[in-house]
C-alpha cells in the first residue's frame, strides 16, 4: 500500500455533528494536537460561514503548523474569496454529483454543475491555490456522470478528487469497485470521505484505500454528520496494525486527542468505542483474564500503551479464580480453593445484583467480612457511573 495521507476534518465535518460548536480555544487546541501527532492535512472549517469562523480559521493559519490546511467551499466564488481572506492556500470545492442532490440544489440542471465547477476552479487557480474537488454524494451518482465530473475537474486543473459516500450507503465491496473505476480513470489522486450510517465508514475508507485512493478524511472519535465519519484513531491504527503502513503519526497520543475532542464536543465516547473506548482494553471474563495474565497478546490486538491507554482487569459476573487470586495476592491475601470458590460466588452475586464489576475496595470488603450476604449488599452503594477506572485493577 502507498503512503496514505490523513486529511482530518474534525474541525469541519466533525463540528457539523448536530449540537457541536467548538470555541476558538478548542479549535486551536485540536488543530495543534492533530498537528503535533503528525496528521498530514487538516480541513479547518468553512470560511463562508461568516466572521467568527473566518477569525478562527485565520488564527489557525497563523499558528504556522506543519500540516497542510484546507478550507471547505461550495462551488461559489464568494466562498473561495472567503477562504483566500483567511490566508488559506488550499481550497476544497464541493459540488453535488447525484441526481437527487442536483435536483434539490440546482433544479436538476446538470450543466450548472459543470459551469459552477469550472468557474470556481478557475477563480481558485487564478489566485494560486491548491484545489481539491469533492463529488458530494458520489456513491449515489450515475457512474458515467461521476467520471465526467471528476475528469472535468482534473482537466480544469484540480489536484485531487474526493469520493464522498455522503449518506453512508456503501459497503466495502461496492466501495472498492466504485473507487477503483475512478482511480483508474484519473491521473490526480482520489480521496475517501465516508459516513457511518451503517457502521461501515472505517471499513469503506479502507476499501477505498485498497482500491488506490491516496488520502482519507477522518474525524477524531468519528464525530460528524448523523452517525459520523471514519474515525481518525480507527483508520490510523488499522493502517498501522492491519496493513503495516507507517503513517508517521504518533499513535501514543490518540487517547489524549480523543478526550480533548470528547470534552470540546460535549459528547462522551461510548465505552466499547474501538481504540479509545474505556472498555477497549478491559477484561473481566475468566478465560480472557487467565490468558491476558500470562500474555496480553492472547486477547489484545496491540498493547494499550500504543494508543496511550491502559489495560484493566475487572472482577465481575464472568470472572474466574486466576484473576481473583492474582488480585488478592497483590493485597497479601491467599485463600484455599474452597474459600476462593465462595469469594468468586459472592463476586458473581454482587456483580449481578449491582449490574457492574466490583472495585478493589468492594472486593476486599467482601473478603474481610467473610463474603456474606450483608457484605454483598453493601457493594450496592455506588452506581456504575460513579466507579472511576482508577478504582479498578490495572496490570
Ligand atoms: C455534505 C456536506 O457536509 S456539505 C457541507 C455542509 N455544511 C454546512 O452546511 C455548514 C455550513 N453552512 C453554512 O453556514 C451555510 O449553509 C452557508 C453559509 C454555506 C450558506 O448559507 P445560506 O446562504 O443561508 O444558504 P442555505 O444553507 O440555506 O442553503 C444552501 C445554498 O447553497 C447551495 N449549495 C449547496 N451546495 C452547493 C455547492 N456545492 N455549490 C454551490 N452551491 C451549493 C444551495 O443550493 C443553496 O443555494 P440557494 O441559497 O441559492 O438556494
Ligand atoms: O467535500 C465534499 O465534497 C462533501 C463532503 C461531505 O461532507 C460529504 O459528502 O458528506
Amino acid at each position: 500500500m502507498n503512503q496514505t495521507v490523513i486529511n482530518d476534518t474534525t474541525l469541519r465535518d466533525g463540528e457539523q455533528a448536530a449540537g457541536v460548536a467548538f470555541n476558538l480555544t478548542e479549535k486551536i487546541a485540536i488543530a495543534q494536537l492533530l498537528d503535533t501527532i503528525g496528521v498530514h492535512e487538516l480541513e479547518v472549517g468553512i470560511p463562508a460561514m461568516g466572521e467568527a469562523e473566518q477569525h478562527a480559521i485565520a488564527t489557525i493559519v497563523d499558528l504556522g503548523l506543519q500540516a497542510d490546511l484546507l478550507g471547505w467551499n461550495r462551488a461559489v466564488i464568494s466562498d473561495i474569496q472567503a477562504s483566500i481572506d483567511c490566508g488559506l492556500q488550499r481550497v476544497h470545492i464541493s459540488i453535488p454529483v447525484s441526481a437527487i442532490q442536483i435536483a434539490a440544489k440546482f433544479g436538476g440542471k446538470w450543466q450548472v454543475v459543470l459551469d459552477k465547477l469550472r468557474d470556481s476552479i478557475n477563480f481558485a487557480l487564478d489566485h494560486g491555490l491548491f484545489v481539491s474537488v469533492g463529488g458530494e454524494d458520489s456513491s449515489r451518482a450515475e457512474s458515467n456522470f461521476l467520471l465526467d465530473v471528476a475528469l472535468y475537474a482534473q482537466e480544469c486543473g484540480a489536484s485531487r478528487f474526493r469520493f464522498c459516500d455522503t449518506v453512508g450507503i456503501l459497503e466495502p465491496f461496492t466501495t472498492y469497485t466504485q473507487v477503483k473505476q475512478l482511480v483508474t480513470a484519473l491521473s490526480i489522486p482520489v480521496e475517501m470521505h465516508t459516513h457511518n450510517d451503517f457502521g461501515l465508514a472505517t471499513a469503506n475508507a479502507l476499501a477505498g484505500i485498497k482500491a488506490g485512493a491516496l488520502s482519507v478524511n477522518t474525524t477524531v472519535n468519528g464525530l460528524g454528520e448523523r452517525a459520523g465519519n471514519a474515525a481518525l484513531e480507527e483508520i490510523v491504527m488499522a493502517l498501522k496494525r492491519i496493513h503495516n503502513t507507517n503513517l508517521g503519526i504518533d499513535t501514543s497520543r490518540l487517547l489524549e486527542i480523543s478526550r480533548l475532542v470528547a470534552s470540546a464536543s460535549g459528547y462522551k465516547v461510548h465505552p466499547w468505542k474501538a481504540i479509545v473506548g474505556e472498555n477497549s482494553f478491559a477484561h473481566e471474563s475468566g478465560i480472557h483474564a487467565h490468558g491476558v495474565l500470562q500474555n496480553p497478546d492472547t486477547y489484545e490486538p496491540f498493547a494499550p500503551e500504543e494508543v496511550g491507554g491502559e489495560r484493566r482487569l475487572v472482577l465481575g459476573k464472568h470472572s474466574g479464580r486466576h484473576l481473583l487470586s492474582n488480585v488478592l495476592e497483590q493485597h497479601g491475601i491467599s485463600l484455599n480453593p474452597e474459600a476462593m470458590k465462595s469469594v468468586l460466588d459472592a463476586v458473581r452475586q454482587a456483580s449481578m445484583e449491582n449490574k457492574r464489576s466490583l472495585t478493589t475496595e468492594e472486593l476486599l470488603h467482601l473478603v474481610r467480612s467473610g463474603y456474606e450476604s450483608e457484605a454483598i449488599n453493601s457493594v450496592s452503594t455506588k452506581a456504575k457511573d460513579d466507579i472511576t477506572t482508577d478504582k479498578l485493577f490495572h496490570i
